[in-house]
């Protein structure tokens, strides 16, 4: 569509020419690209070869979109403590201000629709049933936050916020709209400590993060760069009064800039990106709930309930206890030299990483009666190694979990121009076959009589006296 077309391109330009006005130092080595034929809207490709630490762009601090640069009345921000609120707000109100805003011309390529899973419909959700990310997603907790929160100020300021026309349900979905830029775009500002990365906006859930608390920005520009897992290739340094993106590697001319999103599983990915690629299945994990444990044991033991139940506690007594266990890859291997873009090569014969605590939690289970009281008595865990009797819960468990994953997804096929609600099967066939791979692995490496007397091969301390592993396990 050639209208489209024009907009796009249009808006790209103002965008360039607004940089410009706003103090920003652009390397004519680099340039906006239109990538929407990959569904990855606009990114940025070298025009020339880079060398290593190459200065692409530098923004002035004043540039950045805060809730303290912005125009809105301070007032307006004073009783909001959540720096993710706060610019929520500084944008709606940027936002209503149309072509005043300073930021207008890059407030216009700004997304208005997404892919991450707030926007998700219940039946497209169902396609990530098993996935632990469905109960990550908490609209109804954000929904009551900017109810509470955000509403009442935008209701008594309507002129400032244009909302004389909009009901509530427009609000929150503006709410939405601006928060879920902000988790896929915005930057945790540091102050001036130059050469530090801070990662992207970090925030889990749409609560309060009491301990770090960063103010949020929208970066014009740095934002534009994609991400791929290890084709990484920038990275963005805080100075004094300005930010700087530099290459942290060579780049060869046509070649796409990446910034680092983080070790983010697919689930993440798409939660707070959007998207999905086959280079972030290597962070894949599954959660392992101890209520599923604690079914699965009950199917598969010769103890007691109230046996149980006293383990249980027990584990609970010496913070074993955890809501939910992650198993993932394990981490690739660092001898192969080269920067190998294929992932899987992990899958063949190494183990998945198991949590300590998992470990212990499933020895403890499954220990002999005596071998329990005596540790109880002596206020001591078993070591988190796999003896056949947990070896066998663990394949019970695993194969439980297993079988929480939907068995009637359509397969990922990748079309070319696939409609948005392909797009999402696509991401939901990627993620849940991402987190069977981890199962499957699992289950591979505990199959075979060879492997069943051994202990699991951790990558991490595997000298540690138990003393000291039962110390940081009791934190
Ligand atoms: C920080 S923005 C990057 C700029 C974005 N492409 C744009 O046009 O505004 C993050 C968003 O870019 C998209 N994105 C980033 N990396 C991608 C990739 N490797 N493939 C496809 N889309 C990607 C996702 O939609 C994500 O939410």
């Amino acid at each position: 569509d050639t209208m489209a077309n024009d907009v796009f391109q249009a808006a790209t330009e103002s965008f360039s020419v607004w940089l410009q006005h706003a103090g920003a130092k652009v390397s004519d080595k680099i340039t906006i690209a239109d990538l929407r034929d990959r569904h990855a809207g606009r990114g940025v490709v070298a025009l020339q070869d880079l060398a290593e630490d190459e200065e692409l762009f530098a923004i002035p601090r004043a540039a950045i979109l805060t809730a303290e640069n912005s125009d809105i009345p301070s007032q307006l921000l004073a009783d909001i403590e959540d720096p993710w609120l706060q610019l929520i707000l500084a944008m709606i109100f940027e936002n209503a201000r149309g072509s005043q805003s300073r930021w207008s011309a890059y407030l216009n390529i700004l997304p208005t629709s997404f892919d991450t899973l707030m926007f998700w419909s219940t039946s497209e959700l169902q396609m990530l049933q098993g996935s632990a990310v469905v109960d990550k997603i908490s609209r109804e907790a954000a929904d009551r936050t900017f109810a509470e929160q955000l509403l009442p100020i935008v209701r008594s300021n309507q002129e400032i916020f244009q909302a004389q026309a909009l009901g509530d349900g427009d609000l929150l979905a503006l709410c939405h709209r601006m928060g879920s830029t902000i988790m896929a775009y915005a930057f945790d500002l540091e102050k001036s400590t130059e050469g530090q990365q801070p990662p992207q906006a970090q925030d889990e859930e749409w609560e309060v993060d009491e301990e770090e608390n960063p103010a949020k920005g929208m970066v014009p520009l740095a934002d534009l760069l994609n991400a791929d897992a290890d084709r990484n290739n920038a990275k963005l340094f805080y100075q004094e009064d300005q930010v700087v993106m530099k290459t942290i590697k060579p780049v060869l001319r046509g070649e796409e800039l990446f910034n680092d999103y983080g070790a983010l599983p697919t689930a993440d990915l798409v939660r707070r990106y959007g998207y999905v690629t086959p280079n972030y299945t290597r962070y894949d994990v599954v959660e392992i709930s101890a209520d599923l444990i604690r079914s699965t044991i009950s199917k598969n033991t010769d103890l007691s309930n109230t046996e149980l139940d006293e383990r249980w506690t027990y584990l609970d007594d010496q913070g074993v206890l955890d809501d939910a266990y992650d198993i993932s890859h394990p981490p690739p291997h660092s001898s192969s030299g080269e920067n190998n873009n294929n992932q899987g090569d992990e899958e063949e014969d190494s183990q998945p990483q198991y949590p300590d605590e998992f470990l212990i939690l499933l020895a403890t289970l499954t220990a002999p009666k005596e071998t329990f009281t005596t540790l109880k008595r002596k206020s001591k865990l078993p070591k988190p190694h796999l003896e056949p009797p947990a070896h066998h819960l663990l394949t019970a468990i695993l194969t439980d979990r297993l079988a929480m994953y939907p068995t009637n997804l359509p397969p990922a096929i990748h079309e070319e121009n696939s409609s948005p609600i392909q797009r999402r099967r696509e991401m939901a066939a990627q993620l849940i076959a991402g987190e069977e791979r981890v199962l499957h692995e699992a289950i591979h490496g505990l199959a075979g009589p060879a492997r069943q007397a051994s202990p699991v091969k951790r990558m991490a301390d595997d000298d540690d006296s138990d003393q000291s592993r039962r110390t940081r396990v009791k934190r």
